[in-house]
């Protein structure tokens, strides 16, 4: 007979084919007793000798002995599961079984020794203990240490000494043969150790023929199956081998016919109709000529593991699940020092991103970035990643196809089992492309003018502290240049606001064309500009732009298919030289700008000190402007107005000009606008020609004559729908003859709304005045509307006046408008002679009347009194 046993799938099988026919007796394992306390010794047929029949039985006798005790160590060796508490077993059955007074096996797990130590007293010889200290590392180890233990403690004389050395031989034994290292000497007791082995295993053990039926099943297998032995005896519960009927039979048979072993995870079901999981070791026994006689199932019964594996493995297709679900895109990168290739990437990332899974996989997280690395917020994810912690930030990403998308990124770093190692790092990716556009609209609305797209008053105040902060820096000065289009409103009013529109948004783009791009261009409203020019190493670097801006300006400018000139004043303030913040940069830039109005236009100013001491910034004027009239701060300046055939005065153009206590006088464009603006125009407009009507019935009366005195109106008081009436009062309470008055309004204003204007200026009329329209050439009249309008006089812009004896062009325009004048019966008067040459070439013309200061500039009602009695000289 052959027998072959494996203990557990863990050890090769202890002996394969010891060939029993040898001995004369041999030792049948299939009859224990239940839980093995027994084991029945079988006879071969070979008839016995009456010595051998005696030796048998002082033999069977030994071994029952020996076998209570084998099975009670045996019982504390395999159902317990610690160490411990098998030691304490162990020296119990020595005590009760061996005859021990004491027995006592530790075992110290202290890190630094990992050993096991043996106290033994024997009863016959209690003083005398034996002690050994072995080393231990792991459950097998101890079991062979157990046996060096037993000799060392064991003394002799005692029957139980010689069972228990027995014993101790008998796992000697087994542990050499299981070592391969030692042949059986005993090979009965041998087996029959094994055999208990077997019948204790908590594994569960088969033993088939070929065929597969069963010829013995251990009570671990009966427990697990729910079937009893003889149930499972017989049964074909193994695989036929000689019909392998199945992929993994075929497979088992294969390896057993190789006389290897077969291992695998198998679904069975129990008596009871359940299905439980084992892995089992099936091992082939053969005979001398190879032939397979028996097959070796050792099963362990693994349904726990593997019930937790199919839960472990639907909580991971969940999260997987939930992962390819999300809307995110995930990625998973490694995170070893020198390797952060990505290992994951779900469905969404491949759709944010345009890459599949495979394109991605293994290459490095950050390639998503391209070469767009000077981002302010990467930093973040930097420090996180070296620091192995969470982070977020939004970042410029691109995809497959080239496009950037905004990446609102948030890390989070992923422990090993024992949360010491960061192993990975998750991305979630989500594309925040439309929330931060739409973001960075609205902060590109707070901070820019939606008409020009140019930086608004907002972040202008930013730009200048930048700028000044540098320039601090870096010994560097900063020009603020303020810039103002002369006559805008004009084009507004005559042409309609696309028209302006279209004039602003062209200003802008020339003065950026202008500058560099570490320069600020502004809008500050209306017609206003603002210009930071920074890192200039000198202060006269801005009258330099400056001019380039003034020649930028001067070209003409297409709107609804006409060219329209267009010019600026400016004005300009330098850091550190005029102030130290944007304020009162500004402030003194405006203050120069003004200056520039007042002096003609079209140029540039730098601010100097002294302006400052004259000028009110326009924060304030508002209010000043309300006390100056309620205090009787404005006064009326005269300028003549000269006929030149006569050579005469023969009226005069009221200024308004306010005497500021502390600031002193100031010019009506200075604040005129603003008047304009908060309406303050209305008071201050009747207290104007209120006091015109006074002074012209006060010249009368003081023998100047009939002098024609000229108050000019503002847009707003001209929209006044009661301006006629109030116009009225005023002719009657100072006594004017209405034929002496003429309101001045421009051009722009009476084009505005041609019906209304033609209204009013008739209802004016019937009062019986002059309507004079100034400024003009600036604007767009249609020589059909002049004709219309009752209007008895035409001044023609200075613009045209300046350079009408040098250039032909403004000769023209200016000859153009005199003889259109005169032939619509109109007077003509030329505004802003200067020199003799404009009024030798005005009058070449046909013009007869002039204002200018050449023949005297605005001055008080005594001034101008003098004036007149002095006379004017017309020719030199
Ligand atoms: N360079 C130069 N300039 C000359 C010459 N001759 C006259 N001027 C200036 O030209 C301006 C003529 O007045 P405007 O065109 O009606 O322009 C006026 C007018 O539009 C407005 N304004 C003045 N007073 C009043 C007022 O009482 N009511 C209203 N609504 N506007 C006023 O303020 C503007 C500026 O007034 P002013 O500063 O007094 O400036 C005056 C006058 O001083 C010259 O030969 N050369």
């Amino acid at each position: 007979m052959h027998v072959g046993i494996g203990l557990l799938r863990y050890w090769p099988p202890l002996c394969q084919g010891y060939d029993l026919s040898a001995h004369r007796w041999y030792v049948g394992v299939k009859f224990f007793d239940t839980r093995c306390r027994r084991l029945y010794i079988g006879l071969d047929t070979a008839p016995m000798t009456s010595n051998e029949l005696d030796a048998l039985a002082a033999e069977t006798q030994r071994l029952s002995q020996w076998h209570m005790l084998l099975g009670e160590l045996s019982a504390c060796l395999w159902f317990t599961e610690d160490l411990p508490t098998m030691l304490h077993g162990f020296c119990k059955a020595l005590v009760t079984r061996a005859g021990y007074l004491s027995a006592e096996l530790e075992l110290d797990l202290e890190e630094q020794s990992q050993v096991f130590k043996a106290r033994v007293r024997h009863s016959n010889s209690p003083e005398a203990v034996q002690h050994a200290t072995l080393p231990v590392s792991r459950f097998g180890t101890a079991l062979a240490e157990l046996r060096v233990s037993a000799e060392f403690a064991l003394g002799v004389g005692h029957e139980a000494h010689g069972v228990l050395l027995r014993l101790t031989h008998e796992l000697a034994e087994a542990i050499h043969a299981l070592q391969g290292q030692h042949p059986y000497n005993d090979l009965q007791d041998s087996v029959e150790m094994l055999a208990l082995s077997v019948q204790q295993s908590p594994y569960m053990v088969l033993f088939a023929k070929p065929s597969g039926e069963v010829v013995f099943c251990n009570d671990s297998y009966c427990k697990g199956s729910g079937y009893s032995t003889a149930e499972v005896i017989g049964q074909r519960m193994l695989v036929d081998l000689s019909t392998p009927s199945s992929e993994a039979e075929l497979r088992m048979f294969n390896a057993l016919k190789m006389g290897e072993h077969w291992q695998g995870d198998m679904q069975c079901r129990r008596k009871d109709g359940s299905e439980y999981w084992v892995r089992q070791i099936v091992s082939p026994l053969c005979d001398k000529a190879g032939n397979i006689t028996h097959l070796v199932s050792v099963k362990q019964d693994i349904s726990h593991c593997r019930f937790r594996l199919k839960d472990a493995e639907e909580a991971l297709l969940l999260r997987e699940q939930a992962l390819s679900s999300s809307s995110n895109g995930i990625m998973i990168t490694r995170s070893d020092v020198d390797d952060h290739s990505i290992v994951y990437v779900n469905p969404a990332f491949e759709r944010i991103t345009g890459y599949s899974a495979s394109e991605v996989i293994g290459r490095e997280g950050r390639f998503l970035l391209r070469d767009d690395l000077a981002q302010a917020d990467l930093e973040e994810i930097r420090s996180a990643l070296r620091e192995r912690r969470e982070g977020q930030a939004v970042l410029r990403n691109y995809r497959k196809d080239g496009t950037q998308f905004w990446n609102e990124l948030h890390i989070a770093p992923v422990k090993d089992a024992d949360g010491q190692h960061t192993t990975h790092f998750v991305s979630v990716i989500n594309d925040a492309t439309e929330r931060v556009n739409y973001q960075k609209e609205l902060e590109y609305q707070a901070n820019h003018d939606a008409l020009t797209g140019l930086a608004n008053r907002n972040l202008l105040n930013d730009r200048i502290i930048q700028a000044i902060a540098w320039a601090k820096r870096q010994s560097l000065f900063v020009g603020i240049m303020l810039l103002d289009l002369d006559h805008f409103k004009l084009v507004n009013d005559a042409s309609g606001h696309g028209a302006g529109d279209t004039m602003l948004k062209e200003v802008a783009q020339r003065l950026n064309s202008c500058v560099r791009e570490t320069d600020t261009v502004a809008r500050l409203g209306g017609d206003e500009f603002v210009l930071v020019l920074t890192d200039l190493p000198e202060t006269g670097d801005v009258d330099v732009i400056a001019e380039k801006v003034l020649k930028a300006l001067a070209r003409p400018i297409e709107i609804n298919g006409v060219d329209v000139f267009v010019t600026a004043s400016i004005g300009v303030s330098v850091y550190p030289r005029d102030g130290d913040h944007g304020e009162l940069l500004l402030r003194y830039a405006d203050i120069a700008m003004y200056r520039v109005k007042e002096h003609g236009r079209n140029s540039v100013r730098q601010f100097i000190p002294e302006m400052g001491a004259t000028a009110i910034s326009r924060m304030n004027m508002e209010g000043a402007m309300r006390r100056g009239l309620e205090r009787g701060e404005f006064a009326l300046h005269y300028q003549p107005k000269i006929d030149l055939l006569t050579q005469r005065i023969v009226g005069a153009e009221a200024l308004v000009r306010w005497n500021h206590p502390q600031i002193g006088l100031i010019h009506p464009i200075e604040f005129i606008p603003l008047a304009e603006e908060s309406g303050l125009i209305l008071p201050l407009g009747e207290w104007v020609l209120t006091e015109a009507c006074r002074q012209q019935v006060a010249w009368l009366e003081a023998g100047l004559g009939a002098l024609e005195m000229s108050v000019n109106v503002s847009a707003r008081q001209f929209r006044q729908e009661d301006l006629a009436e109030r116009v009225a009062q005023v002719v009657a309470a100072t006594g004017i003859a209405p034929a002496c008055l003429a309101l001045e309004l421009t051009e722009s204003m009476v084009m505005q709304d041609v019906n209304s204007t033609l209204l009013a200026l008739r209802t004016l009329k019937q009062l019986g005045l002059s309507i004079s329209l100034d400024d003009f050439g600036t604007g767009y009249s249609s020589l059909s509307y002049l004709r219309r309008f009752p209007i008895d006089e035409l001044k023609i812009d200075k613009s045209f006046i300046n350079d009408v004896h040098v250039n032909e062009d403004d000769a023209a325009i200016a000859g153009a408008i005199i003889a259109m004048a005169l032939s619509l019966g109109l007077r003509v008067v030329a505004e802003g002679v200067e020199s003799q040459a404009q009024v030798d070439r005005l009058l070449a013309m046909g013009c007869t009347q002039v204002q200018g200061y050449l023949f005297g500039r605005p001055m008080d009602a005594a001034s101008f009194v003098a004036k007149f009695q002095a006379g004017v000289r017309v020719f030199p």
